[in-house]
């Protein structure tokens, strides 16, 4: 659908920033626009030229091991007439500077200039980093690229390194363009003229076009479900209960003989779908025309459904090819599926198969992104500040080198890092000279981060429960120069027992990577329902400790950021709720994010504190980044409480924290504790009484 093709490096900004910035067509030619076309340039142009060329840091010599903090970067002056200049405007990190820089001043071919460059000095030294680059501890944010950066899959900086997908393998790779309509491609029509070519890149124009077509196809979609759960109430074919919940369509609903759908199209029994998947799925083309067409039926029902047809009958079929077109195991599948009205659902499913931007982060203890950028341009690598929102971030569209193992890269200069991890770290928003906590922290993206957030000064607690993930993070601690980082191994359970009041602390929690996937598909087929009720059980025990672990009373903080790369509310709002339930004297804050979907408030019948709509959602087809999840709570000070008074089991009570405890005293987490007695008792040699006969699954699977 074209979409792959405008997706493919679209840019990760907030769409509220695009309006200013060239469009991503133009990003993609910029080199040669630029030497062509000067006039095109940004108005700001002139001004910036009279700002002195930065010099560029590049590291002589070939590297051996690691550099570390005590690594020294050589700045070699521009070469030649032809050198690319990237003007900046001043940008200290945290200073409020500007967010772009004016572009070059181009007197000769770029590209080739830079592969002189790079080919006729540095190459030799970067080709001949075979073998020692085994010696550096490489994770996901740090494989080496050696394919042009829209080939590779970045890795997120949160997680493994990419795992080769297990199980179905998407069709995505069979299908033509352009197959599924979709609330975006609808809004193409009215769009501006970039819209109309559906073959190009996404640009910063069309991406808002995009995003504001998909809002306003969601609210469509609502208006007419709820318009139709209204007429079938009328009909009293409803409930008024059933009516209360428009966002619970009724699945029984029958169409009542609209128009006929695609030539040939029979929405085939539940029965049929079996047999079909027996045979190894549909093909291609009947799923694509499948979808199409149960996606048009699905978005205004009383019109479009086949007489006798049940709306839950197109749901289960569409949902069906979902599963066997994208590849996702069933459970996944509809889990994914309801978070969305239908049409950006499928939207949602398209983006998992598109790589998102690779992106950097500048390590503003070594430099300032205008000498990194320039740094790089003359490398041969064509990129861009990310948007407005982030100071240090550069989009990589194209790089004729590996980026992950430039001199600037092995000099600390940057993290390769998604652009969604910058957004936790932005929420936070560590001071210079506070106590930090990063509670689950390997590879260390946030953590170096935060670390030149504070200039190096104060300290992060940086922990990871995975002692050999925290090699990693050592590894780029060390590279980026931190010097006010502590490394350590722990349960992030065990804190704040291990050390607590700090003034902010970070839970970028483990979680299943639904957010993630275009760079881990085995996420796809590898996530059942237990690994989702005991990732959720973990993150509500991990976000209890991590409150626990806050000064309430600090001078400077007193916030704790909550965050992961999933989509799904059980890991997102379900653990915040959770928390605000447990810990009353904590409450959720704007996380001052200037993007991002407001968090659910309801959700398939469970409703959540209203204040969830200050926690922020990122998808990928909307913000063109990873799908994410930011909170920031103020943990204020506490009421002192007595266990008794807490209902709290004895066994359950942890360290006190500023004179009160730690309880987990819910009735959810009981037959947790239980299990936990009976696991004490085994280990004593003693009988443990018979698991209760209500125990969840989850309980059972744990044990
Ligand atoms: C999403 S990743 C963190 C990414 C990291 N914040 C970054 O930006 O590079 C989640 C991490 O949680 C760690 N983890 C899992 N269970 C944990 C626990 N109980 N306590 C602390 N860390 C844990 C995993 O080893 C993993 O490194």
């Amino acid at each position: 659908m074209g979409r792959r093709a405008k997706n493919k490096q679209g840019d990760p900004a907030p769409i509220g920033d695009r309006e200013n910035r060239p469009s991503q067509k133009k990003l993609g030619k910029r080199k040669a626009d630029d030497v062509e076309a000067p006039s095109k340039r940004p108005a700001k142009k002139a001004r910036e030229s009279e700002v002195k060329p930065a010099k560029p840091s590049i590291v002589k010599g070939k590297p051996k091991t690691v550099a570390t903090g005590e690594a020294k970067a050589k700045s070699d002056k521009p070469k030649a007439k032809t050198q690319k200049r990237a003007h900046f405007e001043d940008e200290d990190e945290g200073a409020g500077s500007s967010e772009g820089w004016e572009d070059v001043d181009d007197d000769g071919d770029l590209k080739s200039h830079a592969k002189k460059l790079f080919h006729g000095s540095d190459d030799d030294e970067v080709v001949g980093f075979e073998g020692d680059l085994d010696d550096l501890v490489m994770d996901e944010d740090d494989d080496p690229f050696n394919a042009p950066a829209q080939e590779l899959d970045l890795g997120s900086d949160d997680d493994e390194p990419e795992l080769p997908v297990k199980g179905k393998k998407s069709k995505q790779h069979v299908r033509p363009a352009k197959i599924i309509p979709t609330g975006s491609d609808a809004s193409s029509d009215d769009s501006d003229e970039e819209d109309d070519d559906e073959d190009g890149p996404t640009t910063m124009k069309n991406m808002e076009a995009r995003s504001r077509a998909l809002d306003a196809r969601a609210e469509e979609e609502a208006d007419l479900d709820a318009e139709e759960l209204r007429r079938a109430a009328l009909d009293g074919e409803m409930s008024d209960d059933d009516l209360r919940d428009a966002d619970d369509v009724d699945m029984d609903e029958e169409g009542e003989g609209g128009e006929d759908g695609e030539e040939g199209l029979v929405l085939p029994t539940a029965e049929e779908l079996d047999e079909e998947k027996k045979r190894g799925g549909p093909d291609v083309h009947t799923v694509q025309r499948r979808m199409r067409e149960c996606v048009r039926v699905l978005s205004n029902f009383r019109k479009y459904a086949a007489k006798g047809r049940a709306r839950s009958e197109y749901v289960h079929t569409l949902m069906s090819d979902i599963a066997s077109y994208y590849g996702y195991n069933d459970f996944l599948t509809e889990k994914l599926f309801q978070l969305f009205p239908v049409a950006e659902a499928i939207e949602f499913f398209e983006a998992n198969e598109i790589p998102r931007p690779v992106t950097i982060r500048t390590n503003t203890l070594r430099t300032r992104r205008r000498d990194l950028a320039q740094a790089l341009i003359n490398r041969g690598v064509n990129l861009e500040p990310i948007g407005k929102w982030t100071n240090v971030g550069l989009q990589v569209f194209e790089s004729s080198v590996p980026i992950g193992a430039t001199p600037e890269y092995l000099a600390g200069h940057y993290m390769l890092q998604a652009a969604s991890s910058f957004l936790p770290v932005i929420a936070l928003g560590p001071q210079p000279g506070e106590r930090v906590l990063d509670m689950a922290s390997a590879p260390g993206g946030k953590t170096t981060h935060m670390a030149a957030l504070m200039q190096n000064t104060g300290v992060v607690f940086a922990n990871d429960a995975n002692k050999a993930r925290t090699k990693s993070l050592t590894a780029n601690v060390h590279r980026l120069g931190c010097k006010n980082v502590v490394v350590c191994s722990y349960d992030g359970r065990e804190f704040p027992k291990v050390i607590g009041g700090f003034d902010r602390v970070l839970l970028d929690a483990p979680c299943s990577g639904t957010g993630v996937i275009s760079k881990d598909a085995s996420v796809k087929q590898n996530k059942s329902e237990r690994d989702f009720t005991l990732l959720s059980h973990l993150q509500k025990q991990l976000i209890l400790c991590a409150i626990d672990s806050v000064q309430a009373d600090s001078k400077t903080g007193g916030f704790l950021v909550y965050s992961t790369c999933s989509v799904t509310v059980d890991e997102n709002e379900a653990v915040v709720d959770y928390a605000l339930r447990k810990r009353p004297h904590v409450k959720l804050v704007d996380t001052g994010l200037e993007f991002g979907r407001p968090g659910f408030t309801s959700y398939r019948g469970k409703t959540f504190s209203d204040k969830l709509s200050l926690t922020r959602r990122f998808y990928p087809h909307v913000h063109n980044m990873d799908g994410f999840y930011v909170a920031k709570f103020k943990v204020e000070r506490r009421a002192k409480v007595k266990p008794a008074q807490a209902g709290a089991d004895a066994d359950s009570v942890v360290p006190e924290v500023d004179g009160a405890p730690v309880a987990f005293d819910a009735d959810e987490d009981k037959p947790y504790l239980e299990e936990m007695k009976r696991k004490r008792m085994k280990a004593k040699g003693l009988k443990p009484p018979p698991r209760h006969k209500d125990a969840p699954a989850a309980v059972e699977a744990a044990a």
